[in-house]
Order: C-alpha cells, then sequence, then structure tokens
C-alpha cells in the first residue's frame, strides 16, 4: 500500500496548525516533519516544541526527519513531543547502531535516511534494526529541488536486501517526488512518499495528494 507523506517544510507556516489539519482531512498516510539545524544541512527549520504543539492537529503520525548532527542529544525530546518515526542520517552519526537502539528504547519508529552520494551498503548490516529507510532524491536542506534520477538504483538495492533477508522496513523517498517521479519511485521498490511542494504549492491538498497517489498506483 502506498503512503503519502506531506512535508510541511512546503507549507504556510503562519497556519501551521490549519496547514496539517488539510492534508489529514486530504487523505494523507504521515505528516513529514523536516527538522534542519543550519549545521548538517544549510537551513533551520524546527524544534521539539513545534513537534508539540502540531501533534493535537492529527492523528496521523508524526514522521520525523532529523537533519542534524549530534541526533542522539534530540531523540528523546523529539519522542517525548510526540514522534512516532524518527528517522536519522547516516552521515550524521558515527555509531549508527546506537543511535538507532536509542530510538527504539524511547518508544518511536527507527529510520535511516541516506543523502544521495552515499551508498546504500552503508546500511547493510543494521537492515534488521530498522522499521523506515529513507532514500533521499535530492540534497536535503531545501523543498522544491529536482528529483535525482540516480537514485532509483539505491531504492531497488534496498528493496532487493529487504526481499532477500525477509525484512519488513517501510522505504521512503524524499524529494522532487511528484505526478511524474512517483511512479518510477514505486516501481523501484518504495511505498512511502514524502512530498513538500508538489502537495503545499496546490490550493486543493486532497487533488494534490489524490493525484500523486493515482501516479504511483499505475506501477501496481
Ligand atoms: O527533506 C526535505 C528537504 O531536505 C524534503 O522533505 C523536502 O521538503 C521535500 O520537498 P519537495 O522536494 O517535495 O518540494
Amino acid at each position: 500500500m502506498i503512503k503519502i507523506a506531506p512535508s510541511i517544510l512546503s507549507a504556510d507556516f503562519s497556519i501551521l496548525g490549519a496547514e496539517i489539519e488539510d492534508v489529514d482531512k486530504g487523505g494523507a498516510d504521515y505528516i513529514h516533519v523536516d527538522v534542519m539545524d543550519g549545521k548538517f544541512v544549510p537551513n533551520i527549520t524546527i524544534g521539539p516544541l513545534i513537534v508539540e504543539a502540531i501533534k493535537p492537529k492529527t492523528s496521523l503520525p508524526l514522521d520525523v526527519h532529523l537533519m542534524i548532527e549530534n541526533p542522539d542529544n534530540y531523540i528523546q525530546a523529539f519522542a517525548k513531543a510526540g514522534a512516532s518515526i524518527i528517522t536519522v542520517h547516516q552521515e550524521a552519526t558515527v555509531h549508527l547502531h546506537r543511535t538507532i537502539q536509542l530510538i527504539k528504547v524511547a518508544g518511536v519508529k527507527a529510520g535511516v535516511a541516506l543523502n544521495p552520494a552515499t551508498p546504500v551498503e552503508m546500511i547493510r548490516d543494521i537492515l534488521g534494526d530498522l522499521d523506515l529507510v529513507l532514500i533521499m532524491t535530492v540534497n536535503p536542506g531545501f523543498g522544491g529541488q529536482s528529483f535525482i534520477p540516480q537514485t532509483i538504483e539505491k531504492i531497488k538495492q534496498v528493496a532487493k536486501w529487504r526481499e532477500q533477508y525477509n525484512l519488513s522496513f517501510e522505504i521512503e523517498v524524499d524529494g522532487g517526488v511528484n505526478g511524474s517521479t512517483a511512479k518510477e519511485c514505486v516501481e523501484a521498490g518504495a511505498e512511502v512518499l514524502v512530498a513538500g511542494s508538489a502537495v503545499y504549492n496546490q490550493t486543493d491538498r486532497k487533488k494534490a495528494i489524490s493525484d500523486i497517489r493515482t501516479a504511483a498506483e499505475q506501477s501496481e
């Protein structure tokens, strides 16, 4: 089953609660929350206080993507704030296995994200510990960038390992996902599609979500 995760990075932050309710009613499956620290990526966004504030606005899982250095220092705070899934970057932590265990001890699903230039081999040995693998299809930091086609092979390889090792983590893609790129991602093996500008830059968010889902489902 395909899941659509609108990224609130492209929402109107002056009415963030209403923007979240809009995609919730519009058929979203997750709310994707982009956390950036101005160090790991060249942009600064939101922290645990905002996650806590938006939590009552939706019953959908909050899919929190930490694009920050030293993620171990913030896992507890984001879990307490209401995150359902916490995804850290492989590139941002030296002891990835320990970081994953910290997320699990906090009672939250654990994900790992890979930048476009990071080989999937970097997480092969810990796939069995993961609930989600996030293949970045743009360089993280900003919404509205173009999809990087070379990332498709990475999705395929992770999907192959999932089957080969009989694992059940979700494969999520993030960046430049829209009605034109969704199908290829799903054909490669992804089932969670993060979409920022393709949803929030449209006035009718329900239609935008439905259009992406329909495009993606053409591969099934
Ligand atoms: O993590 C990020 C960017 O770093 C994403 O979640 C973006 O917010 C996706 O935006 P679009 O490419 O869909 O506009």
